[in-house]
């Protein structure tokens, strides 16, 4: 197995408090869909911030293509090819959907490349186009999570970490949101997903890994994860995976 990107033992938290993060660990191989997944607080949301270089780590060591990224700073990374959609997606409200893209290469010097970039990523998301000039805080929660996906292929980037990108959406467009996100693993780009919804969330992703108290209890692949009985009782509401 070739890993793109490993975690290993690694502790974290915020600012001078406590450890978030406690020991956890995390393989990420190239080209698939990793669904992490666990209770509320269990530090999956930390996990992705200390990987994108938001929080310090304080032990252990994340290596992308056996690179240390310990100790850079998440622009660094970004220029790397690892990118993080928060939560809250992290749009700029006030500005349409293509100068949202735009900001999306800010690591690019070339400014007619970028400008090729954006129409590339604009053709392959109709929505986004026919709303170029839209002020992106005036969309749909779905369609700012569109943008907020498709800004991340600007700079063709290796990883992309999507934190609980299905939250707050309808059931129709939540489904949108996984046909992006396969479209997005089809072309190349390794996954790194943390879901509320576990049971969809491990459906949709070939590698799952449970955190719960900062630290990796299991990890495999996905369908492995959800025949788990004692997985499913604990961290799937006791649902059998169908
Ligand atoms: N900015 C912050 N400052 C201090 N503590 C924080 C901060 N963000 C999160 N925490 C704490 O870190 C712990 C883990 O939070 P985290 O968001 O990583 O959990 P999670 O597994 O993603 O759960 P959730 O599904 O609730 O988001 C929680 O106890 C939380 O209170």
């Amino acid at each position: 197995m070739t890993e793109l990107l490993t975690v290993t033992g690694i502790t974290a938290g915020y600012g001078d408090g406590p450890a978030i993060l406690d020991g956890a660990h995390l393989t990420v191989e190239p080209g698939k869909v990793h669904c992490i997944i666990g209770p509320n607080g269990a530090g999956k949301s930390t996990l992705l911030k200390a990987i994108c270089g938001m929080l310090k780590i304080r032990k252990g060591e994340v290596r992308f293509k056996g690179e240390r990224l310990n100790g850079l700073r998440p622009d660094q990374i970004y220029r790397k090819g690892i990118v993080f959609v928060p939560q809250e997606r992290a749009l700029f409200p006030k500005m349409s959907v293509r100068e949202n893209l735009r900001m999306g290469g800010f690591i690019m010097d070339d400014a007619h490349e970028l400008d090729r970039r954006v129409e590339e990523v604009m053709e392959r998301f109709p929505i986004l186009k026919e709303r170029a000039h839209q002020k992106a805080g005036t969309m749909s929660g779905g369609q700012q999570q569109t943008l907020a996906m498709a800004r991340t292929m600007i700079i063709k980037p290796d990883i992309v970490m999507l934190d609980e990108p299905s939250l707050g959406l309808a059931p129709k467009i939540v489904k949108e949101m996984f046909e992006i996100m396969a479209m997005m693993a089809k072309d190349g780009i390794t996954i790194l997903l943390v879901e509320q919804n576990a049971l969809m969330g491990l459906k949709h992703a070939d590698w799952g890994v449970v955190l719960d108290l900062g630290r990796t209890l299991f990890e495999g692949p996905a369908a492995e994860v959800l025949g788990d009985p004692r997985i499913q009782e604990l961290y799937l509401g006791g649902k059998r995976a169908a």
